[in-house]
C-alpha cells in the first residue's frame, strides 16, 4: 500500500463517480476490474472507503453543506465526502487533507480546486467526531424509503436504517459441525445455526476456507435451504443458484442436486466452490425459465431487487432508482410459474427474494396461490430452530428483516415461503 494512501483514495473518489454519477453498481465494476491494477492493500481500502462514505453519505453531505456555497464538481464533492468520513470516524487530519489535496490537484480539469478542498477539509477536521455522532443515521433514498415505510412502517425504517449504518458482520454456514467451527473461530453460535464473526479479515485467508470447511453465506441466506429440508434420496433442483450458497447446503444433504444458473461467469464460482468444498452437484448453464425436469424439491432464489442487501451494499440504494424493479418482478412471476410446473405431484418448492418489498415476497405468493389451484403453503416448513413465530407473514411466508436480531449485527431482509403442490 502506498504510504500517503493517495492511490487509494483517488480509486475511492473513481468508485463514488461511477456509482453515483453514472448509477454502476460496485459489483459491476469490480467484476469490470477497475481496481484490478492496485495492489491487494490499496484495492481493499479504495472499496472499504467507497462503501463506508455511501454509508455515511447523507451525514457527510449535511457536514459539507455548511462549508459550500456552491457544490464543486462531482469528483471534488466525492473527495470532500471521502475526506470528510474518514476525518469523523478517528482519520489523522494531517494525512486526510493532504492526501485529499493531492487527489483533487492531480486531475489537471479540477485542480484549481485544490484550494477549496483544503480550506473545506480543515474546517471539517476542526468540527471533530461531535458533528458526526449527533446526527441521526442516514436515510435512504427517498425512491426506497418511501414503498418501505408504507410497507413497514416508520419506526421499523429507523431501525432498519441503523442497521444499515453500522454495515454487516461476517456469516459462515458450516460444512459440517457449526458449534464446532464456532469454536474453531471464535465465532459467535447464532440461533438458526449460522456462524457469525464480527472481526474476519480476509475470507480466503481465513483457517478451513481452503479445506472448504465453510462458506460465507448471511444467516437469512441460509434458511431456505434449511426450510427445504432436502432428502438423501431426493432430486432437487437449485433454480438460480449461483455463486452457489444454497447448492453447496442442498449438495450436503446427500440430496441429488442440479444447480441452474444462466450466468457462465457465475456458474464459474459455483463450480470453484464445489470444487473447495469437495460437494457434488450438476451445473447447468440455462435460462431457468427454459429447463426441463421433474422434481421432487426446488429452490428458486429468484433475481430480485436485492434491497435486503443494503448493510452490505450500500451502493444500491445511490445507484438505482428502481426503474427496472417491475420488469424483475415479471420474471420472478414467469419462473415460479415454470418451476411449479417442474414440481412432482406432493413436492415443495421453496421461493424467496433478497428483497424487502412485498411485491417481490408476499404479493408474488399471494397472485401464485390464485393463479395455481393445486398450490397451499407449507406452514410446518417454518418449525426450524430460531425461528421467531413473529416473523411468519399472514399468508404464512417467513418476512425476514435487517432489524431482527439488531443488537448482534442483524441479517439480511428476505422473504421465504414453502409451497406444496397437491398429490
Ligand atoms: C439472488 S442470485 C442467486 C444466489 C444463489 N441462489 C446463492 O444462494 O448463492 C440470482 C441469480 O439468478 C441468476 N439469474 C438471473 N436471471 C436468470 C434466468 N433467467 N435464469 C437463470 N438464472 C438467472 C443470476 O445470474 C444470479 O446468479
Amino acid at each position: 500500500m502506498s504510504d500517503t494512501g493517495v492511490a487509494a483514495r483517488k480509486s475511492a473518489v473513481f468508485l463514488l463517480d461511477e456509482i453515483l454519477g453514472e448509477g454502476k453498481l460496485m459489483s459491476e465494476l469490480l467484476g469490470a476490474g477497475v481496481l484490478d491494477r492496485l495492489p491487494p492493500d490499496d484495492r481493499a481500502r479504495a472499496q472499504r472507503l467507497a462503501q463506508d462514505t455511501l454509508r455515511g453519505l447523507e451525514r457527510a453531505d449535511r457536514i459539507l453543506q455548511k462549508h459550500l456555497n456552491k457544490y464543486p464538481p462531482l469528483t471534488v464533492r466525492n473527495a470532500l465526502r471521502i475526506g470528510t468520513v474518514e476525518l469523523c470516524t478517528g482519520g489523522a487530519a494531517h494525512g486526510v487533507v493532504n492526501a485529499m489535496v493531492s487527489v483533487v490537484s492531480g486531475d489537471r480539469h479540477l485542480s484549481h480546486l485544490k484550494g477549496l478542498t483544503n480550506a473545506v477539509l480543515r474546517k471539517v477536521a476542526a468540527e471533530g467526531p461531535e458533528a458526526w455522532t449527533a446526527r441521526r443515521a442516514p436515510r435512504l433514498p427517498k425512491w426506497l424509503r418511501g414503498p418501505l415505510v408504507e410497507a413497514w412502517g416508520a419506526d421499523a425504517m429507523a431501525a432498519m436504517e441503523t442497521v444499515h449504518f453500522n454495515g454487516a458482520p461476517l456469516d459462515l454456514t458450516a460444512k459440517g459441525d457449526p458449534a464446532e467451527l464456532a469454536e474453531r473461530l471464535g465465532g459467535t453460535l447464532l440461533p438458526t445455526g449460522s456462524v457469525r464473526l464480527y472481526d474476519g479479515g480476509q475470507v480466503s485467508a481465513m483457517e478451513g476456507f481452503a479445506e472448504g470447511d465453510w462458506w460465507v453465506q448471511d444467516a437469512a441466506a441460509a434458511l431456505p435451504a434449511k426450510i427445504l429440508n432436502a432428502q438423501p434420496c431426493e432430486v432437487v433442483v437449485d433454480l438460480c443458484a449461483a455463486p452457489g450458497g444454497k447448492t453447496m447446503q442442498l449438495a450436503a444433504t446427500g440430496a441429488e442436486v442440479r444447480a441452474v444458473d444462466d450466468s457462465h461467469s457465475r456458474m464459474q464460482r459455483v463450480k470453484e466452490n464445489l470444487t473447495r468444498t469437495g460437494l457434488t452437484a450438476r451445473t447447468f448453464i440455462k435460462d431457468a425459465r427454459q429447463f426441463q425436469g421433474e422434481f421432487d424439491a426446488i429452490l428458486l432464489d429468484a433475481p430480485c431487487s436485492a434491497t435486503g442487501t443494503i448493510r452490505r451494499h450500500p451502493d444500491l440504494p445511490h445507484a438505482k432508482d428502481g426503474s427496472d424493479f417491475g420488469a424483475l418482478m415479471e420474471l420472478q412471476e414467469e419462473m415460479l410459474d415454470h418451476a411449479w410446473s417442474m414440481l412432482k405431484p406432493g413436492g415443495r418448492m421453496v421461493f424467496c427474494t433478497c428483497s424487502l418489498l412485498p411485491d417481490e415476497g408476499e404479493v408474488q405468493i399471494d397472485e401464485a396461490l390464485e393463479r395455481h389451484g393445486d398450490m397451499t403453503v407449507d406452514r410446518d416448513a417454518l418449525n426450524i430452530a430460531g425461528i421467531d413465530p413473529a416473523w411468519i407473514s399472514s399468508e404464512g411466508g417467513l418476512r425476514l428483516r435487517p432489524d431482527f436480531w439488531a443488537e448482534q449485527g442483524g441479517m439480511d431482509g428476505f422473504y421465504i415461503v414453502c409451497l406444496r403442490k397437491s398429490g
